[in-house]
């Protein structure tokens, strides 16, 4: 197991009759970080959580939590997850639905009021639960999961069915929880969403992990934009180079598609060719150009 990592699965797989859920999944979620796990919809992100959980069985391959096996007793204590619509009494107030919690779950009955203040409904804390709006019980559902002070916090799709103003209060409350020691593992459909919010992201398709990085390693794979002359020459010259899987003419400028590691290799060969090479910097493209590729059916 990497040093800090918090989260690790190797090979985890999850078949549901011929449906293969997750597929050989390989992930390393490490301490500290938030950590985006990014999918269109069925592409395994809740079965994948919900095994790191220990509420689902692997068909095979493993994970380790907190370096144990998923749902062992001794991890679930420092675990705290958001994986479905958490269960509250509707006729009880939010701050008694937290003691409740608290109770059975062994934390200082003072925290409730403190989670209550983090999740920002410290002035709704005597009303009904079910008088709150999607967005307050989403938060609630979070202030539950903190109750234990966990060092994991797993959400599956937080935001999922919240209006904008909801979404961005579940965003900053996230981010605010993600800034101490405590790692949070996120599930989402939202590139915006996990560019705003996470560290790293792991983007899974089919069951798949596709990609896995920072939101700015992610972003330079697309390759690197070239302005030399005569710009023909060096198209010739760069679609002749391995390593370089496309080439495109676009506004006076190439667009490789390369790893842009190798801009300096591909300088050299561009001059000695006798080309004046004037700019050449990595290609930027937006999450969402990476991900829509990333996940893209193939055309068969
Ligand atoms: N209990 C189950 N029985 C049969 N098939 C299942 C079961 N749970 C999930 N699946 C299937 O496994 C695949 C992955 O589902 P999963 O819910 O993990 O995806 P997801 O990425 O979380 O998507 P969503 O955001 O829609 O929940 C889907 O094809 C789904 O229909």
């Amino acid at each position: 197991m990497h040093a800090d990592a918090i989260v690790e699965t190797r090979n985890l797989t999850k078949r549901y009759g011929r449906i293969n859920a997750v597929d050989g999944l390989d992930l390393t979620v490490r301490r500290g970080e938030v950590y985006g796990f990014l999918g269109p919809n069925g592409a395994g992100k809740t079965t994948t959580l919900r095994m790191l959980l220990g509420l689902v069985r692997p068909t095979s391959g493993s994970a380790s939590v907190l370096g144990g096996e998923p749902g062992a007793p001794e991890g679930l204590k420092r675990v705290g997850a958001l994986v479905e619509s958490p269960a509250f009494y509707p006729y009880l107030s939010g701050r008694d639905n937290l003691r409740v919690i608290a109770r059975y779950c062994g934390a200082p009955p003072s925290r409730v009021d403190e989670m209550l203040e983090t999740v920002e409904l410290s002035g709704r804390a005597k009303d009904r639960f079910k008088k709150y709006s999607l967005g307050m019980k989403q938060r609630l559902g979070v202030a539950a999961a903190l109750l234990k002070d966990p060092e994991l916090l797993i959400l599956d799709e937080p935001t999922n069915g919240l209006d904008p103003k909801g979404m961005a209060d579940m965003r900053d409350l996230i981010r605010r929880l993600g800034r101490g020691e405590r790692t949070v593992l996120l599930s989402s459909h939202l590139l915006g969403e996990v560019e705003q919010i996470c560290d790293r992201v792991g983007v899974i398709r089919k069951g798949h992990l596709v990609a896995e990085g920072t939101v700015a390693e992610l972003r330079s794979k697309a390759g690197l934009l070239v302005r030399a002359a005569p710009l023909e020459d060096a198209a010739k010259i760069a679609e002749g180079l391995v390593g370089v899987e496309e080439v495109e003419v676009s506004g006076g400028l190439l667009r490789l598609t390369t790893d842009p590691g190798r801009a300096a290799e591909i300088n050299r060969r561009l001059v000695s060719a006798g080309l004046d090479v004037s700019e050449l910097r990595p290609a930027e493209q937006s999450l969402e150009e990476v991900f829509l590729e990333l996940t893209a059916e193939e055309v068969v």
